[in-house]
């Protein structure tokens, strides 16, 4: 396959680590940017050797895909300006809005995949690429990203989209823990490794061994007198994963209200 120009049709947080892992991988293709936010989209030209096009009509002429990165409640706006050709693909990462609503827009005859990278993506090897239907191209030129997980419906999409959710709250379940230790005499470095290094890696174990089951790992960890019987018995009892299920419960039900 030859290296597919792609054109982004917004060029703010989603575009900058995308294409900063696009890159980081060695996809060495064309990349397009709208003027539409010419700062971002000039700053991100210089530091990852994409070119602003001229305007977007430009851009459709030239892409063989278009990469479709604005935020929902900018879609209706966008949407009437995407005039794509048949032969070509749009790839989405607008949460929430299915290929039927995509396709109604801008013609049933063309091709649309669904994608939800998340923030990390440009700065972890493998880091999730979700996708959805599969596509071998798209595949191939996103593998260098990421690690690409294809979904055989959209609403399994949909739940990796709830999933993707789970970084911005770990972000922030990670910050409230770091300041637990820096309170205590770490410095933000000290308590980010403490912190995040063991998340990272009871993660990355999860990830390595996933044929073994995280409750068998826990209780053998966790055995009568340890210090993470003392802790873990006090999260059980204040349930402490319920807010956690609730908080995806709230994602899923707004997700359907939309669909
Ligand atoms: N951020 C994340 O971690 C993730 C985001 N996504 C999805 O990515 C999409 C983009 O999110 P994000 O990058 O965070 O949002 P941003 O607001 O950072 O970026 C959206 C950009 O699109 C621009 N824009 C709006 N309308 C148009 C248009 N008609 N033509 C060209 N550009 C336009 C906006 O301009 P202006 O600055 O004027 O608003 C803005 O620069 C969302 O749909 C979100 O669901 C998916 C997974 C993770
Ligand atoms: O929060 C959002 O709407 C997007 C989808 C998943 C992560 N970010």
């Amino acid at each position: 396959m030859n290296l597919p120009t792609i054109g982004f049709i917004g060029t703010g947080d989603f575009s900058a680590y995308l294409i900063a892992a696009l890159r980081r991988g060695g996809f060495g293709g064309r990349i397009l940017l709208s003027p539409y936010s010419r700062v971002k989209a000039e700053r991100l030209a210089a530091t990852h050797g994409c070119i602003v096009a001229e305007d977007d009509a430009r851009m459709f002429a030239e892409a063989d895909w278009i990469l479709l990165a604005v935020r929902p409640e900018q879609l209706a706006n966008t949407l009437p300006n995407l005039t794509l050709r048949p032969e070509q693909v749009l790839i989405s990462a607008v949460a929430g809005a299915t290929i039927a609503e995509l396709q109604a827009a801008i013609g049933k005859d063309i091709s649309v995949v669904r994608i939800m990278p998340s923030s990390y993506i440009d700065t972890i090897d493998r880091g999730l690429v979700p996708i959805y239907p599969a596509s071998d191209d798209v595949a191939v030129v996103l593998g260098t990203a990421g690690r690409i997980v294809t979904f055989e419906t959209e609403d399994q999409f949909e739940l990796a989209m709830v999933g993707a959710c789970l970084a911005g709250w770990i972000y922030s379940f990670i910050a409230t823990l770091e300041s637990w230790f820096l309170e205590r005499g770490l410095t933000s470095a000290q308590a980010r490794l403490v912190v995040a290094g063991n998340i990272a890696g009871a993660a990355g174990y999860a990830l390595a061994r996933e044929e073994v089951s995280l409750d068998i790992v826990s209780d053998g960890i966790a055995t009568e007198g340890t210090f993470t019987k003392l802790g873990l018995d006090h999260l059980a009892a204040r349930q402490a994963p319920l807010p956690w299920l609730e908080a995806l419960d709230i994602v899923f039900r707004r997700l359907n209200l939309l669909t």
